[in-house]
């Protein structure tokens, strides 16, 4: 289908081979996901789910197997073309915000932007335009530290978003965060996703959150499969 933002196909992946810590992690993992769905990536802990979002998102590479982005097969690219490709359309969310501690929200969502050559206007536009849509612009201001662990989050999924990419990838999103903000915090999320027609694999262990996504997937013995 043309619609498939994400194709993984065949990944396999072996951390440690031929020692006798060797993990095979991934034995043939394969997945796509379609323009405009969020896909929930279940799985038990140490299963290699972050193992799987890493190569996904062409932070890591597989041992076997290929991955296509917006159509584009990455297997066999130069490792610039796999950071642009990267940059424009892959956003990451992890359970941690990671913005920069030293800039305020507006920057951390302003910073992306300029940095793959949006003029410095139209990036504070899309930034609070975004801030807004998550209920944090009066706070665009404020530094990490002076936000709640909530709107950090908020402010992190922006930022992943500043770029406009086709695919979202998060680990654990709302993993740390108490039950009550952590709901908020993925319906604002959702809402995101959902407005701005980008496709999402989102790892969570809350089966609650799960079920609100349109379909889930469990990694397990190194493949994906569908949840009922
Ligand atoms: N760089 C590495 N070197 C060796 N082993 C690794 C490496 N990275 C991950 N592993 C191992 O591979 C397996 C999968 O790890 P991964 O972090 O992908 O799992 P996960 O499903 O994300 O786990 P969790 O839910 O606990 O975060 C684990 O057994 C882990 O110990």
């Amino acid at each position: 289908m043309n619609d498939v933002t994400l194709r993984l196909n065949g990944l396999t992946k072996t951390y440690l081979k031929g020692t006798p810590g060797e993990v095979q992690v991934l034995r043939g993992a394969d997945l796509e996901l379609h323009a405009g769905e969020a896909v929930a990536l279940v799985a038990p802990s140490g299963a290699g789910k972050s193992t799987l979002l890493h190569i996904a998102g062409l932070l890591d590479t597989p041992d076997g197997g290929t991955v296509e982005i917006a159509g584009q097969k990455v297997k066999n690219k130069g490792d610039r073309s796999r950071t642009a490709l990267r940059r424009q359309d892959v956003g990451f969310v992890y359970q941690f915000h990671h913005l920069l501690p030293e800039f305020t929200a507006l920057e951390n969502i302003t910073l992306p932007q300029l940095a793959n050559g949006v003029s410095e206007k139209a990036a504070q536009a899309r930034a609070m335009s975004l801030l807004d849509r998550v209920g944090v612009a009066p706070r665009a201001d404020h530094r990490p530290a002076a936000l709640s662990g909530g709107e950090q989050q908020r402010v992190a999924f922006c930022r992943a978003l500043a770029n406009k990419p086709r695919v979202l990838l998060a680990d654990e999103p709302t993993g740390n965060l108490d039950p009550e903000t952590s709901d908020q915090v993925f319906d604002a999320l959702m809402a995101l996703v959902r407005d701005e027609g980008l496709s999402a694999l989102i790892a969570t262990h809350n089966m609650e959150l799960a079920a609100r996504m349109d379909r889930k997937l469990r990694l397990e013995g190194g493949v994906l499969r569908p949840v009922e």
